[in-house]
């Protein structure tokens, strides 16, 4: 199936980032959430951005007026009757992104695939509170979308190959490079990545470094770009918990323990950059 219009539905950190790269492959767009100033306020995001790739010279007047007209904004899910495909950026809960799932099944025409950005849930699970679990699956951006190059395709148990492949070939025109993985927790990336940010904050637990003697290891050592401890700072030290404890039910295997510092953390509201605190001050 071509794809033609992308509708994206939550208009978040990564949702309104999803519609951006959409819309400058060429898509036009819907993007919607449940919440008015959101959807405002991701024009306007998307505005700025491309007000500063017009001072650059990366695009032209035009370019951002055509962006303009191929985007809308707004509450009404509606707007989702004549798109190809939805990609689903909401809050990671298993309950609400079913019942979304479920309420787009019913609105969407029959071969509109259902794709949802989930970091770690089962898709098998979302698919199969829809009409149409052939065509649901995983799409999985990272954060900024604009910038980060990967996607994470994730078929479900019962997704048809067609429907990977469009997703894939979606994914190559917004500019990214997908990479395709089964259906387990966390994909690829979160399950080797957030297993390691725990072992820091364990190895920061037991006292044998400093966060910033930790992070300068990793950095020097391993050669990360940035350290253990600054990335779970960044992401959310409550969201780096909700995943381990996520991957430590799954998986009942006691290597993906969640480290007593993250809880430490997360009981003390120092929950990273955005707090103004976590394992460094930002205030
Ligand atoms: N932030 C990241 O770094 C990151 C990276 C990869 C994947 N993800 C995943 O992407 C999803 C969204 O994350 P985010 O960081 O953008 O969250 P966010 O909180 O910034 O945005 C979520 C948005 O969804 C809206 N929403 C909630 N319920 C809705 C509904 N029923 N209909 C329409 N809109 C609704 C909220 O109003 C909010 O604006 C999650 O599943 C998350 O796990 C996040």
């Amino acid at each position: 199936m071509e794809i033609k219009k992308v509708g994206v539905l939550g208009a978040g950190i990564m949702g309104a980032g999803i519609a951006q790269v959409s819309v400058q492959a060429g898509y036009s767009v819907v993007l919607i959430d449940v919440v008015p100033e959101i959807a405002n306020k991701a024009r306007k995001t998307l505005n700025k951005a491309w007000a500063k790739a017009l001072e650059k010279g990366k695009v032209s007047a035009e370019n951002v007026a055509d962006y303009n007209a191929r985007l809308i904004c707004g509450t009404d899910i509606n707007e989702f009757r004549d798109v190809d495909i939805v990609i689903e950026a909401i809050v990671e809960n298993i309950d609400f992104k079913k019942k979304v799932h479920k309420q787009l099944g019913e609105l969407c025409k029959a071969e509109t695939i259902l794709a949802t950005n989930t970091s770690a849930l089962s898709i098998t699970e979302i698919a199969a509170a829809t009409n149409r679990s052939d065509k649901v699956l995983g799409m999985h951006f990272f954060n900024p979308v604009p910038v980060m190059k990967l996607v994470e395709v994730i078929p479900g148990v019962v997704t048809t190959d067609d429907t990977a492949q469009t997703v894939i070939q979606l994914a190559e025109k917004m500019g990214k490079e997908p990479v395709l993985a089964k259906e387990s927790p966390g994909f690829i990336v979160n399950r080797i990545l957030v297993p390691y940010m725990n072992e820091a904050a364990n190895v920061f637990y037991e006292g044998i470094a400093s966060a910033e003697e930790i992070d300068k290891a990793m950095k020097l050592g391993a050669g990360m770009p940035m350290g253990p401890l600054a990335l779970a700072d960044m992401v959310g030290i409550d969201i780096v918990l909700a995943v381990c404890e996520f991957f430590y039910k799954e998986f009942a295997d006691s290597k993906y323990r969640p480290s007593l510092a993250f809880r430490q953390k997360v009981r003390a509201g120092h929950l990273g950059k955005k707090t103004g605190k976590g394992f460094y001050n930002y205030m």
